[in-house]
Parts: C-alpha cells; structure tokens; sequence
C-alpha cells in the first residue's frame, strides 16, 4: 500500500451554506467536521444546514422561480450562461478534483479525467438542449386543436450521495437549469466541498441568486426537511433504497411531489465460455473495483460459464492482487480509501458474513495498514445465489464469482435480485447477447463493456432499484410538465 510522503491538502475556500447567492453560516451556528478517508482527520468544518436554512433557500428558489429572470429568459440566453459555468468547472479542474479526492477517497487521476471534465459535459449537454424543448400539436377529434406545452417544474429539490460528488451535482443540477427550474440541493455530510465550490463558480458565470442553492447537512435534518417541504415540486434522488423509502413518504405526507429515485443495485455481470478471457477479466475488474466499489452499478456478481470459469478465476485473482492500494493522490494508485468508517466497517461485514456463510476467500478480504479505510480488492468463489454477498448491495471492492451451465440458467440467476439497475454481458454470439441483453431486467445493458456511458445515454432502474431517468433526453421530461392547450377551431374543411 502507498501512503508514504506528505499528504496533499488542497486549500479549502468554501464551507458556508450557498444561499440567495451568498455564503451564510447556518441560522444554528451549528458546523460538522469533514473527513479525509485516507486518516479519518478533519479536513474542515463545514455549516450545518438543518430545516431553518431549507426554509430559507426553498424561499429563495421560489422566489427566483416564480418571479426571477432565470425561468423567463430564452433558452439560449440560459444554454449561454450554463456553457460559461462549464468552462469555469473546467478552468478549476485541479481544485475541484483535488476536493472530491480527499473528501471521498476518489482517485485524483480519474477525477481529473472522467468526473470534473464528465460535470462539464453534464452542463454542455443540457445547455445545449435548453433552446430546443419542444411540444407537440394536437389535431383533436373534436372541433378544437390544441398543442403541448413543456414548462419547467418549478423548485426542484436534489439529494444526493458521497460516490461521485461534483458529477452527481451535475447530472441532477443541469438538467434543472436548462429548463429553467430553480434549485436547493443537499450533498452528502460526508462530501461537502465540490458542491460548494462550484455554487461559488455558477454565481462567476452568472446565474441569478437563488436559482442554484447548495445547504450541506445530515439526512435526517436537512434532507427530510427538503424531501416534506411543501414548496418543493420536485425531488431528484441518488442513494439507498431505504432512504428512497423515507423520501416517498415524506413526499406521500407533504404536497405529493413528484420523484426521480436512482436507488441501489447489485448488477449482473454474466460471461460466456466465447469471451475472450483477458477482456472478460478487464470488464469484470472494471465493474466490481471502480472507485473502490462504491458505485451503485457495480457489476458485483460475475456469472462465468463453466468451460472459461478456472482460467477465468487465476486471471481475476492475477489482476485483483496486482492492483496498488493506497494514497488516492498518487498518480500510480489504483484503489483509495473507501469513503468513510461507517463504510469501511460495513464493507468488511459483509465480508466476514461471506466467510461465515460458506463462500472461499480466492483473494483479499482484508483491511490495508492500519490507518485510513482501506479495503484490499476481495474475490469470493462458491458462493451461493442466496448468500448476503451475493444479494446486498455491499459497496465495496468486493466481487462474487458464480459458475453456470446454460444461458437460460444465466438468465434466471441475473434476475434473482430486488434490483435491476445495470447488467453487463460478454460474448461474441451475437444470438446469445440479443437473447440475454432483452431478458435481464435493468436499466442499462453493457454488451461487452462495462460502465459505458456518457450525458446522451438515458439510466434509471428497473425494480427497487428506482424509477426516472438520469442523463439523456429524458432526464429533461422529469424536470419539466406537459400541459396542453386546447382552443375551438371554426369552420374546418375537416377533422
Ligand atoms: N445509488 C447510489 O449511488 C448510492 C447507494 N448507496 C447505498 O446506500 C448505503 C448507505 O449509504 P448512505 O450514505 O447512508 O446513503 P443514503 O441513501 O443514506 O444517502 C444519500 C443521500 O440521502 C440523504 N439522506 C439520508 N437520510 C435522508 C432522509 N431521511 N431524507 C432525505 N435525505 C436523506 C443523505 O444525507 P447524509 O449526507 O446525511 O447521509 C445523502 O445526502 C451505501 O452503503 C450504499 O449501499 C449510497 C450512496 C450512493
Ligand atoms: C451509466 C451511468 C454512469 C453514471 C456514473 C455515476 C454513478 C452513479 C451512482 O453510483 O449512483
């Protein structure tokens, strides 16, 4: 593992509450400590928000919807300002990477090349849609004609999770801006910082005060507060099924608001004896170890057909034991540390639960030197279907290797989940991948790849894995309301 020199410390400018357009401390006074996972040390104190500040900025936002420029102006005007925040994003890649790697464990490198420059992209993509949303006309049977009309939802609440902090900003923030919502947005106690950072730049790049209001705090405060609030029209979600739950009845006891819930999964990644071995164990790499795990479309159950499944074995054990654990700062670092203690304890659960269930350890299973949250990269073999590692969403560098027979059995055994998020496929029978890739319930099939995707690529799950859609065209409709427009039409030649 490589700890070794002086941990990096990138310069923490932002910890207040964004509000209305300005930096406050919380009405409370209260803060809460952030932690770098690579020590469990403090890294700042962050203002706490709690109801009395999702009052507050719910308040901005409806004002600056109901009477702000930012819904009124046109598209382009809007698609203009959000292209401006992107270049901003871009322009503080190193800081804004830098933040969700010490506060998440992430991978300096990666978060330099995919998860910085990917927000930016988030934020072209939809500014670019924002002058082009379109109804439709209605040639009604009766004497009247009508058209649709698409207008943006209103204030939109985002709550989102620690695993990908400044891109999960973005794919729940750009969509919202382009069709003119107004927004409050909660991150996760654990990752404060680059949410904050880029309300700092969204204001640089002008957009109106209290359009886009960032209030870090504890779930059970701040984000309940958000999830029953009575002037919030919409709430867009990236966690647990759990607190899915809690949101759908907050929402039930409230005003009834709409919800986009993007929910756990525990994904399939099924290989077939044609595969090419290497790239099968890439792709399953890939699918059970980036960012340490802690990716809720981890592809944690690989089902290897028979006839590969030994090869198969030696070269992911190869490939798990050659990867370097340690100090997410250091460019040749693979894995980091996992988010936090809670986390941390929770992924090591599991895996003594696989021990005590019956599952052989082929690799790993371990913590890594004794300071930070460090997980070794851990493959089970024998594992059962019904076994908690091979059910739960673990989180964690943590892969379940499953041998099948038969397609059909692949199939059946891929499905046996709650969830239905993600599933990967590899073969080169293109009659096998149709057949599997129309059969597993999720919401995004890989056909040899695996975590493929970009802004233009719809996901949301199947199952408990949730409902609505991040990214894509789509993610546009569930910020907006169709309402449709009907007038008489006289003296028609026909109907
Ligand atoms: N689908 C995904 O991408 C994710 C799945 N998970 C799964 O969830 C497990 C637990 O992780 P955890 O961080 O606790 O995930 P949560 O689902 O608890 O957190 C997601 C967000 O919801 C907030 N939240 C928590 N409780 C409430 C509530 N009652 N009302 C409104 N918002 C609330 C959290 O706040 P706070 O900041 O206080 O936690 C956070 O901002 C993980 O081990 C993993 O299995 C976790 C993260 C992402
Ligand atoms: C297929 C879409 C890739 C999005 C990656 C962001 C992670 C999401 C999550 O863990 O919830």
């Amino acid at each position: 593992m490589s700890t070794e020199g002086k941990m990096k410390m990138p310069d923490i400018k932002f910890t207040k509450l964004f509000i209305d357009g300005e930096f406050v401390d919380a009405i409370s006074g209260k803060t809460f400590e952030t932690i770098d996972p690579r020590s469990g040390e403090v890294i700042a104190r962050v203002a706490e928000g709690d109801m009395a500040d999702i009052n507050l900025a719910v308040k901005s936002a409806r004002e600056a919807f109901d009477h702000g420029e930012w819904p009124r102006m046109s598209g382009a005007q809007r698609g203009r300002i959000m292209m401006r925040f992107a270049d901003l994003i871009d322009e503080h890649t190193d800081e804004l990477a830098a933040l969700d790697a010490i506060d998440a464990g992430k991978l300096l490198s990666m978060c330099k090349i995919a998860d910085v420059p990917g927000s930016a992209g988030n934020l072209r993509y939809y500014a670019g849609a924002a002058d082009k949303i379109h109804g439709e006309t209605l040639k009604m049977t009766m004497n009247y004609q009508g058209y649709t009309l698409k207008e943006p939802i209103g204030v939109v609440g985002g709550i989102i999770p620690w695993n990908f902090p400044i891109f999960m900003f973005s794919m729940k923030v750009s969509p919202a801006l382009a069709v003119g919502c107004t927004i409050v947005l909660k991150p996760a106690e654990q990752t404060p910082l680059s949410a904050l950072y880029c309300a700092h730049l969204a204001k640089e790049a002008g957009i109106p005060d209290g359009v886009l209001n960032v209030v870090p705090g504890f779930g059970s405060t701040a984000g309940s507060a958000l999830a029953s609030h009575m002037d919030v029209d919409k709430i867009l979600f990236t966690g647990s099924t759990e607190v899915g739950r809690k949101i759908m009845e907050a929402s039930a006891r409230s005003n009834l608001k709409p919800l986009s819930l993007e929910l756990g999964g525990k994904s399939p990644l099924v290989i077939f004896d044609d595969a090419d071995v290497d790239m099968a164990t890439n792709l399953a790499q890939i699918a059970s170890f980036t960012n340490k795990g802690e990716i809720c479309i981890a592809g944690s159950r690989v089902f290897v057909q028979e006839g590969i499944y030994d090869e198969f074995l030696k070269k992911a054990v190869e490939k798990a034991e050659s990867l370097k654990v340690g100090d997410p700062f250091h460019v040749d670092t693979n894995q980091g540390p996992q988010v936090d203690k809670i986390q941390f304890q929770k992924v090591l659960s599991y895996i003594e639960s696989g021990r005590t269930d019956g599952a052989t350890l082929a690799t790993g299973g371990s913590r890594c030197g004794d300071k930070g949250y460090y997980i070794q990269p851990t493959i089970f073999t024998d594992v059962k279907d019904d076994m908690m590692i091979a059910k739960d969403e673990i989180f964690g560098p943590v892969m379940s290797l499953m041998k099948f027979k038969t397609t059909e059995e692949a199939i059946e055994r891929a499905n046996d989940t709650k969830y239905g998020l993600a599933a990967g496929v590899v073969t080169n029978d293109i009659n096998i991948m149709n057949q599997v890739s129309r059969s597993i319930r999720a919401g995004v099939i890989w056909v040899n790849c695996y975590l493929a995707s970009g802004p233009d690529c719809p996901f949301g799950g199947y199952k408990m894995s949730g409902f609505g859609s991040d990214q894509g065209m789509d993610a546009l409709d569930g910020v907006l309301k169709k309402k449709s427009i009907v007038t008489p039409i006289y003296k028609t030649p026909w109907l």
